[in-house]
């Protein structure tokens, strides 16, 4: 039976936030260090024994996190007119990470975003 293995890569990054139309104190202008979780399926090894380098993945990850890292996600344009939510962010992150690393045996699958230990969301497409 054919196996699928979950290739999974922690980072993180800081940045600020605040909630449009939030009611309470998340409206106001805050901080998190985010943590992000990227899960990458993969149906076949290569010679190494390896779905996909955790250096490959660790280096896209770290790429597209730059663009929010130590930001006021607010003021970057993804997040112009949709609020920066866990929600939001983890779509955001598997667009861009599905563009640059999916292949015919590659797929980003799942993209988990926390905002504090204990708390976040993901986003996968079925
Ligand atoms: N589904 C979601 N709910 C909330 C989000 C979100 O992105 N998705 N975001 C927030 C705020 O960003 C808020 O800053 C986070 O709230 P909370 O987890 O309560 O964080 P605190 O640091 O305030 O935690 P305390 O334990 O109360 O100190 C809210 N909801
Ligand atoms: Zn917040």
């Amino acid at each position: 039976m054919p196996g699928i293995y979950d290739i999974c890569v922690q980072d993180h990054f800081a940045a600020a936030h605040s909630l449009r139309g939030y009611d309470g104190n998340c409206s106001n202008l805050h901080g998190h260090n985010w943590v992000i979780e990227a899960h990458i399926r993969c149906t076949k090894l290569n010679q190494l024994g390896m779905g996909i380098d955790f250096r490959d993945v660790k280096g896209v990850v770290k790429d597209v996190l730059s663009k929010l890292d130590h930001t006021n996600l607010n003021e970057v344009a993804e997040f112009g007119s949709i609020n920066p939510t866990a929600e939001n962010l983890a779509k955001f992150l598997y667009s861009e990470l599905s563009r640059r690393l999916n292949t015919e045996f590659i797929k980003v699958q799942k993209i988990m975003v926390f905002e504090s230990p204990g708390c976040g969301s993901s986003y996968q497409e079925i």
